[in-house]
């Protein structure tokens, strides 16, 4: 099965945490979900600077990443994804969405109205957990 890694950021504004939307997916679990921004790490760098790029590309922003807060394994029925999400800070919430198609600020009690990619959901209820 193939495996990919990725890393995620969960960036806070004040009291708010950006949560994106992906696009059409030939993979229909995948299509439309919310996540958190952030990708593939490539060759050479470290997870910090994978993601670093991945908010310059996607999101054209600058964010503070801070620490680790959970690393997910999920079994998609296509990949097994190891997700590991890092707690970022912004400046300012303004983005621009080079990649998603909508984007919301939302407070840790608002997050479960979205309908969020399954390998996210861990961390959606941790940071709900943590209040
Ligand atoms: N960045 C990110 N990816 C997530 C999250 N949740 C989740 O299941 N994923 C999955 C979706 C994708 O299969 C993979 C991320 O890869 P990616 O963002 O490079 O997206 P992709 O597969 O569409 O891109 P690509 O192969 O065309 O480069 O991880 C999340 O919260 N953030």
């Amino acid at each position: 099965m193939k495996k990919i890694e990725v890393v995620a950021a969960i960036i806070k504004f004040n009291d708010k945490i950006l949560c994106v939307q992906r696009g059409q997916n030939k993979l229909p679990y995948i299509a439309e979900k919310f996540e958190f921004p952030g990708g593939k790490i490539e060759i050479g760098e470290s997870k910090e600077e994978a993601l670093a790029r991945e908010l310059s590309e996607e999101l054209n922003i600058v964010a503070a990443i801070q620490s680790l807060f959970l690393t997910v394994v999920h079994q998609y029925p296509d990949f097994e994804l190891t997700m590991h999400s890092f707690i970022a800070e912004v400046a300012t919430q303004e983005i621009t969405l080079n990649e998603h198609i909508d984007s919301k600020w939302l407070t840790v009690n608002e997050l479960q109205q979205l309908d969020w990619a399954a390998a996210d959901i861990p961390i959606v209820n941790k940071l709900i957990a943590n209040g």
